[in-house]
């Protein structure tokens, strides 16, 4: 490949639009998750960002537009592609527990065991490694409920590992940590990042940790890209609502206030104002 041509994007939207029943959640969306970086998808609750996974993984499909998966349309696959699609994709959700009865090493191998053929040898092997590269070999044999949150979240990293994903996508992967386990964290999905070759998209309203990780940044809003670009042009935008996002501003684009009848409606003309 010729070195000034930029590789292919792993992920791409274009011109998406998805809703669920009446309601549109993305509105012809493009955007790209360029190809072994860093990607931050963020913006308010209930923007579609979790919807944008899924998308990705095939759980939902566009109502128009492409979603583009390492240059296929993931839209157009059967259940063969999808799966196989699927198998090259880690997921990482907030809600994704470790299975309580089972074992740290169990928790890790269980996809191996699903998915795969291997001898339990090559799954002991290839469990022990994913451990080691989170830290947590000597961890083993603990229970999920022996475990702190932050190693739960570095055990869960393990397990969206074990199959040797191309793309791993975490959502909300630092919900919950206290700051040391969540600088951990961080630091460990950007060296698994370059260490394994991976693409990565995090989602996360972790602003700080996670414009310090990102390469790339994706803000939706109100259906659409507010922004994308690396952290710095991001944070140097001069769209209101980006501004208002990244300095967390309680007031802007995006009221503080609900939608409602005046304040003089409901507590009449009082002097002096709101006072
Ligand atoms: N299966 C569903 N059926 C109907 N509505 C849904 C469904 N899943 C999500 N929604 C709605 O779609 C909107 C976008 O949801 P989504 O979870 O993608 O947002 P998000 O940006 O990830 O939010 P958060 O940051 O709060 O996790 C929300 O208003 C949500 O209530």
């Amino acid at each position: 490949m010729d070195p000034a041509t930029p590789p292919q994007p792993f992920a791409e939207f274009r011109d998406v639009t998805f809703g669920y029943g009446t309601r549109t959640i993305l509105d012809g969306v493009s955007f790209t998750v360029p190809r072994g970086k860093v990607t931050a998808l963020m913006g308010a609750s209930g923007g579609g960002k979790t919807t944008v996974l899924r998308l990705i993984g095939g759980q939902q499909r566009a109502q128009r537009g492409e979603v583009l998966f390492d240059g296929q349309d993931v839209g157009k696959f059967d259940n063969a592609a999808l799966y196989l699609a699927r198998r090259r994709m880690g997921m990482l959700f907030q809600s994704g527990a470790l299975f309580t009865d089972m074992t740290v090493f169990d928790n890790v191998a269980f996809p191996l065991r699903e998915h795969t053929q291997l001898s339990e040898a090559l799954v002991r092997d290839v469990v022990l490694m994913k451990l080691d590269a989170v830290g947590l070999r000597g961890a083993r044999d603990l229970m999920p409920s022996e475990v702190s949150g932050g190693m739960a979240r570095r055990v869960a990293l393990a397990r969206a590992i074990a199959l040797d994903p191309d793309l791993v996508m975490y959502d909300e992967p630092f919900a919950g940590l206290d700051p040391i386990s969540l600088g951990t964290a961080a630091r460990l999905i950007r060296q698994l990042n370059d260490t394994l070759g991976l693409t990565s998209i995090i989602v996360s309203h972790d602003l700080e940790e996670t414009f310090r990780i990102a390469d790339h940044v994706i803000i939706l809003a109100n259906g659409s890209i507010a922004a994308q670009g690396t952290p710095a042009e991001v944070r140097e935008s001069t769209d209101p609502l980006v501004h208002q996002f990244v300095n967390a501003l309680p007031d802007g684009p995006v009221r503080f206030h609900y939608p409602g009848v005046s304040i003089e409606d409901d507590f009449g003309n009082v002097e002096g104002g709101r006072s």
